[in-house]
């Protein structure tokens, strides 16, 4: 089974890796930079949603590997609370695309007020903590949930729920 992943960040890769290595026997893995075709920091639930179906749909047109997924992180505002949400996607080869989404989490006003100015949330986990490159590893979710859950954790739970989707979908169910 050939499984395509359509970013190179180090989370969301182990995420699926970890993910289908559970449910799947020989798998092999091959990652692709494709774009999301929307902003680099979306700003809605529906954005965030359409850059992972984007990102699954443009893995499938490079990869044509069995299961093609796209994941992607974006943030939304409610009540003048900011929220990052996440989204997954995958694309298989008949053209199905199948998507859901994952955690969403609060973001601290000092955080929220720099991605209203223009900024990406990536570099600036990155000067709130002092540390390099968060995204590919606690990211966002881990410093503020206490590192209870990490990005990687985050997005297994997403890629989880797309393989079982996907079984359903093999079932005719959905
Ligand atoms: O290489 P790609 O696949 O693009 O991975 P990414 O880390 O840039 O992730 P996204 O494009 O899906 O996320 C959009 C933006 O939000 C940032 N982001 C999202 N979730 C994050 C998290 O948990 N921690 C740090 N940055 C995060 C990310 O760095 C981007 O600036
Ligand atoms: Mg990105």
């Amino acid at each position: 089974m050939k499984i395509a992943i359509g970013t190179r960040n180090k989370a969301k890769t182990a995420a699926i890796v970890n993910v289908v290595k559970k449910h799947f026997e020989d798998v092999s893995f091959e990652q692709f930079s494709v774009g999301s075709n929307v902003s680099e920091q979306p700003f809605s639930n529906e954005e965030t949603r359409q850059g992972a179906i984007n990102r699954a749909l443009n893995t499938l047109k490079v990869a044509n590997a069995d299961l093609n997924f796209g994941l992607e992180g974006g943030v939304y505002e409610v009540d003048g609370l900011m929220y990052c949400c996440n989204w997954g996607a995958v694309a298989l080869q008949d053209g199905t695309v199948l998507s859901c989404a994952g955690a969403q989490f609060v973001l601290p006003e000092e955080i929220a007020i720099e991605l209203r100015a223009g900024k990406e949330l990536g570099p600036v986990m990155d000067e709130y903590t002092k540390e390099k490159e968060t995204r590919h590893h606690s990211g966002a979710i881990g410093v503020f949930t206490a590192g209870l859950i990490n990005r990687t954790e985050m997005f297994e739970h997403i890629v989880k729920l797309l393989i079982g989707q996907y079984l359903c979908y093999k079932e005719n169910i959905l």
